[in-house]
């Protein structure tokens, strides 16, 4: 062969492998979200390396963030560094919904979401003419899917103005524009909203960045009208957790590092601390027990898709498609997902702990009881 026909058939086999590896193979989970359009949210691209080790240097120690005030005041600025780098690799390789479900027998992931985001709807009785608040909405899978299985209107808060962007442009692209869904960037620990204002409101796997859950909870319990219910899933150890086993101590620190959190709290305080802000208890379930079965296999089962995941991070990075400091972002993902699989194999953690809970019907607006 000529040398010219050889550079040619070269040049041609790598642009088909760079091809494949980057659109074909690189969109992962859902077709929508493709490797190539991996920002980190509103961080500018020369910003991602500095934020990336800012952010580290903070959760590195996770209790200690949570227990100085000071320190505790900075975790929602931080949060929302967090979602910048995350959000768009979230998407990619996970979808629109950023939670866990327990797996369903022979059902696709995308169904097991389902389900578990319309249980919440169910546990709420939720209907037409229903205003409900989602907590921490993300890009606002859940809200779409409770809003259509519902026919309720759905308002959604997050700290993240990203996460709002993104979940304004799926919930108009899903036909469930305003009044249907409605995304509001705000902190959910003092939340724009009138007292009384909702007539439900969930949580999904989002109250566990909040350093106290008496404030989240005390705020979701001011804007929910008396008589209102309240669903959350909480991220939290079980009580095969021990805190003097070595192995217990780095697998929940792991977790609380890759995930933005500042201390994972015992399932037996969530209870406790509802009943003091003024709920009534009505139910508590670890939806992770069985029968349910394993909500970590989805993590586990790719171990081929994160090897693949992280080569077209990397190939993206040297040709400058992606920003420098995504290939770190990715790989303190991976090592969360390590951490979050043995949180599941060994039962000390689950991020599915379900608390349904009632504003008193008599309760006073807070105006009055002052
Ligand atoms: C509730 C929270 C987020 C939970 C999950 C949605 C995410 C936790 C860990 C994430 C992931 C880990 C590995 C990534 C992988 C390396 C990459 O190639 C593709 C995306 C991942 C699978 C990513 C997806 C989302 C998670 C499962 C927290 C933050 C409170
Ligand atoms: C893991 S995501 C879950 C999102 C959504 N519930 C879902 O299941 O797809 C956590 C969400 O909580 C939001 N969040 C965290 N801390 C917040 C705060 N202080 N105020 C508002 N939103 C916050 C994040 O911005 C993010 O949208």
């Amino acid at each position: 062969m000529e040398a010219a026909t050889m550079v040619w058939t070269a040049a041609v086999v790598g642009a088909g492998l760079v091809y494949w590896f980057v659109w074909v193979m690189g969109a992962a989970e859902v077709k929508g979200k493709r490797a190539v359009d991996l920002k980190m949210g509103s961080i500018t691209r020369d910003k991602v390396q500095d934020k990336y080790t800012q952010y580290w240097s903070f959760f590195r120690r996770p209790k200690e963030t949570a227990t100085t005030a000071a320190s505790a005041e900075k975790v929602p600025a931080f949060v929302d560094t967090f979602y910048n780098l995350v959000t768009d690799i979230y998407e990619w390789g996970w979808g629109q919904s950023f939670h866990f479900s327990p797996s369903l027998p022979g059902r696709s992931h995308r169904d097991a979401t389902r389900v578990h985001e319309e249980r919440v709807a169910d546990l709420l009785g939720a209907r037409p003419g229903h205003r409900l608040l989602d907590v921490g909405c993300g890009v606002g899978g859940p809200m779409r899917a409770i809003a259509a299985h519902s026919g309720s209107n759905v308002v959604g808060i997050t700290i993240n103005e990203y996460q709002v962007n993104r979940a304004r442009a799926h919930n108009r692209k899903a036909g469930l524009d305003s009044p249907r869904c409605e995304v509001v960037c705000g902190n959910f620990l003092s939340m724009p909203f009138p007292d009384a204002s909702f007539d439900g409101a969930y949580s999904i796997e989002a109250t566990c960045h909040a350093p106290r859950l008496q404030d989240v909870y005390g705020e979701v319990y001011r804007v929910l009208k008396p008589g209102g219910l309240y669903v959350s899933y909480e991220w939290v150890t079980t009580p095969l957790y021990r805190a003097e086993d070595p192995d217990h101590v780095e697998c929940i620190h792991g977790i609380e590092r890759g995930d933005a959190l500042p201390g994972l709290r015992r399932q037996d305080e969530i209870a406790s601390i509802a009943k003091e802000v003024g709920f009534e208890v009505l139910k508590e379930q670890d939806l992770a027990l069985p029968p349910a079965l394993p909500w970590w296999t989805r993590l586990k089962m790719g171990r081929i898709a994160y090897w693949r995941n992280s080569l077209v991070v990397r190939v993206l990075t040297m040709l400058r498609v992606a920003p420098k400091g995504v290939s770190e972002v990715h790989e303190m993902l991976y090592e969360t997902a390590q951490h979050l699989t043995r949180g599941g194999e060994t039962g000390i953690f689950t991020p599915m702990h379900m608390v349904l809970l009632r504003k008193p019907a008599a309760a006073a607006s807070t105006e009055e009881a002052n």
